[in-house]
This record gives C-alpha cells, structure tokens and sequence, in this order.
C-alpha cells in the first residue's frame, strides 16, 4: 500500500480540506506508511498530528522514524524539513487519505452498519450469523467485543473501540479483503460519527435500531441533540436503510434517511403491538412473539408490504438469546441478511444458535436461584432487561448488581437509581470502571436518588465481594442480575487496564465454593 504527496494533495483539494502546503521533495514518491502514532512510524510515511493529549514531541519523533509528510491543523516547527499539509479538518483528512492509502477497501465488500443507543453488537452477531450461514468464513464483523478480519484465529482480535479510528478502520477492512472477507456487519458508534471515523465512508445497509439519552458528558457529546445528530448521520450515508418504527425521535430518523434514500429503499419494522403515530407511513415487516423460556425465545416474521414480502425472509425464528428485545435485534438482524441476499432456509438455522459474551448469560446456582450476567449498563437497557425478568419469573425477588463507570456517561446513575426503584428488591452498589473518579463517590451518586423505603441498598466497593454477597443471599425462587459489565476483561482505574476475570466467571468461582 502507498500513496503519493501529489495524490494527498489533490485528494484534499477535491474534499476542501486543504488550507496550504509546503512542498520539500518529489511529490510522486510515494509514501509506504501511514499513522497517527510517532511510535508506530517506520519508513517514508505520512504522520497526522491529532487529539487532545497530541504533543509536537510526537512529530519530532514521528521524523526521527522517517516520516516526511505531516497533516496537521497549524504547522508545526517540529516538522521543519517534512513536507506539510495544513488543513481545516485533521481527523476528515485522516479518513479521506485513509481510505485512499488503503484502496479503497469497502467497494469490495458488502457493508451492513448498525447505530443505536443498544442492541448494535447483538444485532451485528445475529447478522453475522446468518451471513455465515451463507458464506461461510467471508464475513468479517466489526464489534465492541472483537473484530473478525478472517478465517483464522490468529485474524480475530480484542476490540478497543466500538468503532476503530478511520486509518485502523480502512487497514482491516483491505486486511479483511486480502483475507478473502466478501461481508462486513460493523457497528458505528456516534463518537464515530463526532470524531470523523467513518467520514466520507457509505454502507449498502444501515440501521437504526434506539435512541435514548447516554454518552453525553466529557469526551463524549455536549448535549442530546448533538448525541442524536451524529446518530443520524448514519442513515444519511446508507444505500438501503432500516429503521426500528418504535425508536424513540422516530421522524428525525425517517426525515434524516430520505434526504439521501428514496422512501422504496427504506424499511420499517416494528412488534405487531406497535401503532404509528402517524398515517404517511407503513411498517414493513411486523414480528411477533411466540414464546420464551429460560433457555430460547420464539418470534414470527411478517412481511406486511410487497417490498418486504420480496426478501423471502417471513417465518418462525429460534434465537439462544432469550429478552424480548433481542427479537427486536434479530429481525433487524433477518432483514439486513435478506438485503444481503439470504432468505429464510439459510436465517432461520443461522440465527439459532448465537450467543454472546456477556449478553444474558446465565447460571442456576443450587439454593440461590438465577444468576444473569448481562451488558446492561444505563437505563433504557436495564429496564429492558429487569422488565424482561420480572415478566418471565412472575415477579421474582430481584438483587442486582451494578456500579456505573466513572470519567462518562454520568447521566447513567440516576437512571440506575429510577430503575432500580421501579425493578429491584436488594442493590449491591459496587465499583464498574472508575476511571480518575472515587468509586465510593459514584455509589454515592447512584445511592442518593435510589427510594430507600423500595429497595435494600448495600455499597460493597470489591466487586467480587459485592456478587459473593448477593448470590449468597439469594434464595432458591430468586434472580440476582450482575449487571454493567458483560465479559470485560478488565477494570479500568486512574489510566490503567486492571484484569478482570470477567463478571461470569467470577459468579462461576463464588457458586462452586458455596
Ligand atoms: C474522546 C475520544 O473518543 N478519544 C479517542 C481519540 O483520542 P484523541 O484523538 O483525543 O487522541 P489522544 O488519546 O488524545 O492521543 C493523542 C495522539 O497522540 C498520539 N501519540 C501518543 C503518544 C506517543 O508517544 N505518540 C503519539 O503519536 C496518539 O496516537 C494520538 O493520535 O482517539 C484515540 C485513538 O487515537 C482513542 O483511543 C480515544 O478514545 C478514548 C479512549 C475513548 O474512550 N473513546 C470513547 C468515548 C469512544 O470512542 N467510545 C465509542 C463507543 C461509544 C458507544 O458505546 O456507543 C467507540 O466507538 O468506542
Ligand atoms: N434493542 C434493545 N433495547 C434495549 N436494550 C437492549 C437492546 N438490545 C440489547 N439491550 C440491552 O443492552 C445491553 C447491551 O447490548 P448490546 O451490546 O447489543 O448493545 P450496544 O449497542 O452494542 O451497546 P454499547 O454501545 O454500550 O456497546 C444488553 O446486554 C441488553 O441488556
């Protein structure tokens, strides 16, 4: 992979990036490397001087390792010698180059993109599912868990980002290519979208599953509108969009998909219990539930419209993922595999039998009941989960237990605090990812809007003292829920990774010692 100065340049030019640039050498030598990390230049390369901790030591060093083209918002003395592109938009042009110094990987692959408040990693599993079905071993995935570059195991990696910045991002899908990869399902957050990760990329399906208020503070969004904006960007830059009918904000949504898509290549689908609002629209696919025990959920597809009816993808559904709201995610997940091309022979078994880390797992432990261990962690999510519960166990007492991470998503602890009091019997409030926050401080956060009269609060900062404490006093017709984190393998505290063993094999170790 390479890509000339001359190349950048007018590349930058077409976009209106460009604010000035200072030539030093042949501007057709092409530049074999491409990063926005000093440490990881080697060769002719092309550095970008981005973020907020960015240092002009950075270039210094990023020269030293034989970079000779910097892009950056301002020159930067450090970068004397170096051919210098200065634009208006450091982290667009990084995108705009990326995808240029990686050939344009996405033509050659079908891309499904999800956004949403939650469901975007559960749907992107379902879909990737039943792609699998399909192609076996060509369908690369994109997710908050891991990112799925190839067949092999050594082409399978951790995720640190939900969705990676723009140059990782266009590096894994040519690496996904190369590695014969024909798919890919992906997960778009908004900070993506805030942050020009995705910029100038388009996807042949996106979906819109949810919106509801989280990632709004520092480092995150400003405000709802802005979390909402950025949110919508997602099916402004989609060839075909779905749209959960039910998500809250729905005409921002529907308004956001038809400035760019005619409304025949929109797709709506909602429960059969759902009614519109409004009359200009219909729902195209409609699902219904059939049954759910503790191990499997049953739903029906319907096709409502001729344009949904064409996808051949009506009928009877399985999933191991039990929660109503995943019947939500898996027909998302069924329409945008129809869209792919698969109808219901290749859907019905392929969707069957996926579970995910850390999404509804669970372990019945001898005289103390259910434990779930679930990835809910604000509050649409969790009354979604407590509601499921309380519904499928009649009422059950519930002990859950929940801290809520630290440095983002304030916003969260009171949520925790109302749906506890709506759902919970006993809280164990315990430390989740405190960041550089006092964990005590943030239990206390949580704590002081939680009704003391409803539910039985305990503050048991040792997380695993706080599901040794719950399971143990849980009684054989109860449900304890450790809540927040699903299978994160660490806590992160002042800057650092600390390994976490994983919420479910910690309730694993405490049940096998009672
Ligand atoms: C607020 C935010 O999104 N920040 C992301 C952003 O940081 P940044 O651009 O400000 O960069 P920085 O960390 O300040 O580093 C400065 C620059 O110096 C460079 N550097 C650093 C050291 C050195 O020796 N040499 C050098 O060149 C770094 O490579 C970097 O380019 O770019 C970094 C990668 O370069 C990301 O790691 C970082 O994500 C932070 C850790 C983060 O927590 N992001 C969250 C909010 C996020 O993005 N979440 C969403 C999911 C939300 C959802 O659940 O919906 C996601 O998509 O994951
Ligand atoms: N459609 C949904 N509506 C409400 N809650 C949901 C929905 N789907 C999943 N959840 C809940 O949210 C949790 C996280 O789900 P998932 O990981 O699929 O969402 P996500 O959008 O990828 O989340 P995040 O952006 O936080 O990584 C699940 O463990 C479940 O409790």
């Amino acid at each position: 992979m390479a890509l000339s100065l001359h190349a950048c340049i007018l590349l930058l030019k077409e976009h209106h990036l460009l604010k000035s640039s200072a030539v030093q050498s042949d501007i057709n030598v092409e530049m074999t490397g491409i990063t926005y990390d000093s440490r990881k230049v080697s060769g002719p390369s092309l550095f970008f001087c981005k973020g907020t901790h960015f240092r002009p030591i950075y270039l210094s060093m990023a020269k030293d390792n034989g970079a000779t083209t910097y892009v950056a918002e301002k020159p930067y003395v450090e970068g004397n010698g170096m051919n210098a592109l200065i634009v208006t938009n450091v982290t667009k042009a990084m995108a705009i180059l990326g995808a240029a110094f990686y050939d344009f990987p996405q033509d050659d692959l079908f891309v499904i993109a999800y956004t949403g408040t939650k469901g975007k990693t559960t749907a992107s599993y379902f879909t990737r599912g039943i792609l699998e079905e399909a192609h076996p071993k060509h369908v690369a995935l994109f997710s908050t868990i891991d990112r799925i570059l190839g067949p092999n195991p050594d082409q399978r990696f951790k995720s640190d980002l939900t969705t990676p910045e723009s140059l990782d991002l266009f590096h894994d899908m040519r690496e996904a290519v190369d590695n014969g990869m024909t798919h890919l399902v992906m997960e778009v957050s908004s900070q993506a979208y805030l942050r020009n990760r995705v910029f100038g990329l388009t996807y042949d399906v996106g979906f819109f599953l949810n919106i509801t208020p989280d990632h709004i503070g520092p480092n995150e969004h400003p405000n709802f509108e802005n979390y909402l904006h950025n949110k919508l960007q997602l099916v402004v830059n989609a060839r075909k969009v779905v749209i959960n009918a039910e998500t809250d904000h729905f005409d921002e949504v529907y308004a956001a998909a038809t400035t760019t898509t005619y409304p025949e290549s929109i797709y709506l689908f909602a429960s059969t219990d759902f009614k519109p609002t409004r009359d200009d629209i219909t729902i195209d696919f409609r699902f219904e539930s059939q049954e759910a025990d503790t191990a499997t959920s049953k739903f029906t597809v319907i096709p409502v419209t001729d344009k949904a009816a064409a996808l051949n993808i009506g009928g009877h559904y399985e999933l191991s993922l039990i929660g109503d709201f995943n019947e939500s995610n898996a027909t998302a997940a069924i329409i945008g595999a129809g869209l792919a091309g698969v109808d219901a022979r290749t859907a019905v078994p392929g969707i069957a039998k996926i579970k995910i880390p850390g999404r509804m797992e669970r372990l019945a432990v001898s005289e103390h009941g259910v434990v779930y261990v679930d990835y809910a962690h604000n509050y649409g999510s969790m009354k979604a989960l407590l509601h499921f519960i309380d519904n499928e166990y009649n009422h059950p007492r519930l002990l859950v237990v929940v801290g809520s991470p630290g440095d983002k998503g304030v916003s969260r602890r009171a949520g925790f605090a109302k749906v506890l009091n709506e759902y919970a019997d006993e809280a164990f409030l315990t430390t989740d990812d405190p960041g550089f926050e006092d964990p005590q401080a943030i239990i206390n956060e949580i704590d002081q809007d939680i009704d003391h009269d409803k539910v039985n609060v305990h503050h048991v900062l040792d997380r695993r003292e706080a599901i040794r404490q719950a399971i143990e006093s849980s009684g054989p017709n109860d449900i304890v829920v450790v809540a927040g984190k699903g299978a994160d393998p660490y806590q992160k505290v002042r800057g650092v990774d600390t390994p976490w063993p994983t919420d479910m094999v910690v309730v694993t170790e405490i049940a096998e010692s009672l």
